[in-house]
């Protein structure tokens, strides 16, 4: 076979683990002696092996004189595990196949320096875009500290969220709001405004067919309003941090504090600074978030830039009114020069619906 082959099972296996190794990168990693496949693995959470440890001791003696297939760089530094790079020499692999190298600073092109040192072969680049793509939330918290914003909008054809009377269950067909939910399992937290609790009472789980790992439930909620009988306050099987202005008063978060899986985050400033949520989510260790909306909140982020990736849901449906609320409120953008660069990645049918994947260009 060649290389791309086993790449491509490598990615498969970082493909399927995103979400569940923040802050670390989804790894996976295959090991091939003789066109044996002969160990395998993933990074399977933060402060766990290594997706090379897990394959090469699949491996066991047949690490040797072996090919190992890697998608993103050896770590080289001593993180919470020992570095892969000294693993690889250690078990006398002869050659190491790497998708993309990492952009972490302790790692950049030292876990390729070390295994080309001690003599074995390194080949860089095999299926690099499409382990770049696997690994865009990591690279994006890495280069830029804060975490990675996924927008999703659900939308009659005319970009409506709901009729001006308000109702909007449902705009977006059963299989489209299900495949919304492979986005709260693959990002670290999801969020809403405190309107879309007020209006919707939402539980914000992940309820895929079969299992799916609940983000922790961010409520912007400047003057906490969010109501102590709501779904996000009574039901703990995901934990809700609700993120409140500068004047909520200590005696009034009081009553929150009993609810051991609630968090409240005060800000320093009257209204909600989304600049200084990011900064202060990544510092939390949120690698991504998923904004549900409401529109106020879509606008928000919109209004600071904070946005790397848009879903948008369209349903065939016109729903019209000028006082009907669009996807993105707030004030929007004073001239089309300052539209964020958006490239539409795919296009498709969900049920009745399209949807469509957006992202900004490469910063
Ligand atoms: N109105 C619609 C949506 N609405 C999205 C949010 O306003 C809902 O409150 C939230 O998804 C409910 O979360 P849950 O309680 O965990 O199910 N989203 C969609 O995709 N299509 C819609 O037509």
């Amino acid at each position: 076979m060649n290389d791309e082959y086993y790449m491509e099972f490598a990615l498969s296996l970082g493909k399927k683990i995103v979400g569940q190794t923040s802050p670390n990168p989804p790894v996976g990693a295959v090991v091939v002696n003789n066109g044996q496949i002969v160990g395998f693995g993933a990074h399977l959470k933060a402060g766990g092996p290594h997706a090379e440890v897990h394959a090469l001791n699949m491996a066991g003696e047949k690490a040797k004189g072996s090919t190992v297939y890697v998608t993103l760089e050896p770590c080289s530094h001593h993180g919470r595990t020992p570095p892969c790079a000294d693993l690889l020499i250690n078990k006398e692999v002869s050659r190491v196949v790497i998708a993309t190298t990492d952009p972490f600073e302790k790692v950049a092109g030292n876990g390729i320096k070390r295994l080309q040192e001690a003599g074995l072969e390194v080949e860089v680049g095999v299926l690099k875009e499409k382990a770049d793509e696997v690994n865009e939330q990591f690279f994006h918290y890495i280069k830029t500290k804060k975490p990675y914003v996924t927008l999703k909008s659900a939308t009659s054809l005319d970009g409506k969220i709901a009729t001006a009377s308000g109702e909007s269950k449902w705009i977006t067909s059963e299989e489209a709001r299900l495949d919304a939910h492979k986005y709260r399992h693959s990002h670290d937290a999801i969020l809403v405004g405190v309107n879309t609790v007020l209006k919707d009472d939402p539980s914000l789980t992940t309820r895929l067919p079969v299992e799916g790992k609940n983000p922790i439930r961010i409520i912007l909620d400047t003057n906490l309003r969010t109501p102590l009988h709501a779904k996000v306050m009574t039901q703990n099987d995901a934990n809700t941090w609700i993120v409140v202005g500068k004047s909520v008063r200590r005696e009034e978060k009081e009553a929150y504090l009993n609810y051991n899986h609630v968090e409240i985050i005060q800000l320093t400033n009257e209204t909600i600074n989304i600049s200084e949520l990011l900064h202060v989510l990544a510092e939390k260790s949120i690698m991504s978030v998923f904004v549900e909306g409401g529109a106020e909140v879509n606008g928000s982020f919109l209004k600071v830039g904070a946005v790397n990736q848009v879903i948008t849901y369209m349903a065939p449906k016109l729903i019209g009114g000028k006082n009907a609320p669009t996807a993105i409120g707030g004030a929007g953008i004073d001239s089309l020069e300052v539209a964020l660069p958006l490239q539409i990645i795919s296009i498709e049918k969900i049920g009745p619906d399209i949807k469509i994947i957006s992202r900004v260009e490469d910063d």
